[in-house]
């Protein structure tokens, strides 16, 4: 009774009789400790009113005690409510999380680092944390099937043979191709060096046999004459075609293909033996080779000449001609029947341009420039920096296979302009997420981000035997995987190929909150390597909700070419995402996380 608000005691009364309605006591009868409430509602009123008038608060205190035992009032202490209904806590989605306990000041060392001096012309503000840690989607379906693919290649060395017919009028013009590949070779304190290796050739020959078949219909004897030209076109073996070159000698120094190759060409001009009569190209058998695609073209009809000969002659003519990489075959003749073999899948012809432009750049790791978005290059690609280097060539080497497949992806074509093959991850970056894979063999693994599938195939070398590696890759670049990545999946073995579950039905943003919702903590291990690092952070909340505890994950890129250290003015939006992800991890209770400058920023982050 005395504690409630004593301003209007009218009121109240008012407000205790609700209250005692709600808990269901009936308080008109005699015996109830509220029944006064009925009656006394106007005395109390009035005297309410004369104490609020005449009197203070102390007073107020001492007088409410005298009416209580004037009307023998027990004072009792009423149970709290139970909740109705479970109400959920609610937490605020937008709004930033932010430490609040003050850090300690150290005394003898700073941890974690101050702010990097060169940022000093505008300090950067600590950027809100937006992140939702719920689920974005929510489907009711189960987990999609997993979509196994399985590639059959084969490699050997083919030989095509053509025939045609043809004339000795009939200038044969052969474009040949050649294919150089500049690469450098660099390493601590040593200047570039560039050189120029010749790719090995196909080799095509012409065999022209000319053969007379007599036929009789009237005097005289007529023959027709039959001029046949053969084109044998020997692929070597593709493993052979592309320059040899290693990125982890464990020896010498780091060797590494930094140029596309450069296509040149030139002409050679053949014409056939002046037994060749007849202009007609009889028969083209498309030269179809697992390197080549051929596309044949006739423009001319099928015609035949007869002459008059008086027996048949058999002569057999030899062109060698090479390099002929990739052979245009057609006639100086308009209307004569040609053949134009595709390019190479992964010989795109590549412009002088790029060729020139791709040549290395040598950074050195260095402190950022202020006012400008920091760039510092770590990875193995770009450094020159001995430290880095010293480090990367004395890792373990990565195996051939997966040094073929980076050699692929410099130089596949169709690259849309946003990829480039700089966003493959690095070999050191494979080579450290083996080496913690080996420790403790995990068994169920998801990849985000497959690429030309660099790291896939490094994951399902070393992922358990009776494991699965999950690959989420958007539709649209899963050609990548298709047309370059699966060729060096067949080094797999085939159980370690069928355990490779690629969807690419849908895109990340999809795929992985849907998997995070039907599968949470059930993956041992995850490696983040996303195109799209504006997702990073939600990706990293659904990577974390994946993981079981005790799991690993592993995020590349997460230095963003230093540009998360850049002052606020100047980093880009993806610089920002990252640079809140880092934040995010550092605060996250959940983990114990190590951030390494080492490929491009490598996060190794464990659930607790
Ligand atoms: C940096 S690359 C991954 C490199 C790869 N981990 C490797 O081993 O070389 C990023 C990949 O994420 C894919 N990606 C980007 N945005 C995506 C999205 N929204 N959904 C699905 N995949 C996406 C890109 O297609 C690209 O292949």
């Amino acid at each position: 009774f005395i504690w409630l608000p004593f301003a209007n005691l009218g009121s109240m009364f008012e407000t205790l009789k609700q209250t005692a309605f709600h808990e269901k006591l009936d308080f008109n009868e005699p015996d109830s400790q509220y029944s006064f409430l009925e009656f006394g509602k106007d005395l109390f009123n009035n005297i309410g009113q004369y104490l609020t008038s005449a009197i203070g608060n102390d007073d107020k205190m001492k007088i409410a005690s005298n009416l209580r035992e004037l009307f023998n009032l027990t004072t009792t202490t009423v149970a709290p409510k139970t909740p109705k209904r479970f109400r959920p806590k609610i937490i605020p989605v937008d709004k930033p999380e932010t430490t609040t306990t003050p850090q300690p000041m150290p005394t003898v060392f700073t941890f974690p680092y101050t702010t990097p001096q060169f940022t000093t012309s505008t300090p950067a503000p600590e950027i809100p944390i937006t992140y939702d840690p719920r689920p974005r989607f929510r489907y009711t379906t189960t987990t999609e099937p997993a979509i196994i693919k399985f590639v059959k290649t084969t490699k050997a060395p083919s030989t095509t043979t053509e025939e045609m017919e043809t004339t000795e009028d009939d200038i044969i013009r052969f474009t040949t191709t050649t294919q150089r590949v500049r690469f450098a070779t660099f390493s601590p304190n040593v200047p570039v060096t560039t050189t120029t290796t010749e790719a090995p050739t196909t080799t095509t020959e012409l065999h022209t046999t000319t053969t007379t078949t007599p036929y009789t219909t009237t005097t005289p004897t007529t023959t027709t004459t039959r001029t046949t030209t053969t084109v044998t076109t020997t692929t070597p073996e593709t493993s052979k075609a592309l320059p040899q070159y290693q990125i982890w000698p464990t020896t010498t120094r780091p060797f590494i293909q930094t140029a596309k190759p450069i296509i040149s060409s030139s002409e050679s001009f053949i014409r056939p033996s002046s037994i060749i009569r007849n202009n007609v190209w009889k028969k083209v058998t498309p030269a179809v080779t697992p390197e080549y695609t051929t596309s044949v073209f006739f423009t001319t009809p099928m015609t035949t000449e007869a002459t008059t000969t008086e027996e048949p002659v058999t002569t057999t003519v030899t062109y060698p001609i090479s390099p002929t990489e990739v052979p245009f075959v057609y006639s100086s003749t308009a209307g004569i029947p040609y053949i134009i073999k595709a390019r190479k899948f992964t010989r795109p012809p590549i412009s002088e341009k790029i060729a020139v432009t791709s040549l290395p750049q040598i950074h050195k790791y260095d402190t950022c420039v202020p006012d400008q978005r920091c760039s510092i290059k770590l990875k193995s690609f770009e450094t020159s920096d001995p430290l880095f280097q010293y480090c990367y060539s004395h890792s373990t080497m990565i195996d051939n296979s997966i040094q073929d497949l980076l050699r692929d992806t410099q130089t596949a074509t169709s690259l849309p302009q946003h990829i480039s093959w700089h966003s493959s991850v690095t070999p050191e970056v494979v080579q450290l997420v083996q080496t913690l894979m080996s420790l403790y063999r995990p068994s169920r693994c998801l990849v985000i981000g497959v690429f030309t599938g660099l790291g896939l195939l490094g994951v399902a070398e070393r992922v358990d035997s009776r494991g699965i590696v999950v690959a989420l890759e958007h539709p649209a670049y899963a050609v990548f995987w298709d047309k370059v990545g699966q060729k060096h999946a067949r080094r797999l073995t085939a159980t370690q190929m069928s355990r490779i579950q690629m969807r690419t039905s849908e895109s990340i943003e999809k795929s992985l909150p849907r998997l995070a919702t039907n599968e949470p903590n059930t993956f041992d291990f995850v490696f983040l390597d996303d195109f799209k690092r504006e997702n990073y952070l939600d990706d990293y909340e659904h990577a974390i909700r994946l993981i079981r505890s005790g799991g690993l994950l592993i995020i590349n890129q997460a230095l963003n070419s230093g540009g998360v250290m850049s002052s606020i003015d100047h980093m880009t939006n993806d610089d920002r995402v990252i640079r809140n992800m880092n934040i995010r991890i550092k605060q996250d209770p959940r983990v114990s996380a190590s951030l390494l400058p080492y490929g491009g920023g490598t996060w190794i982050v464990t659930k607790n």
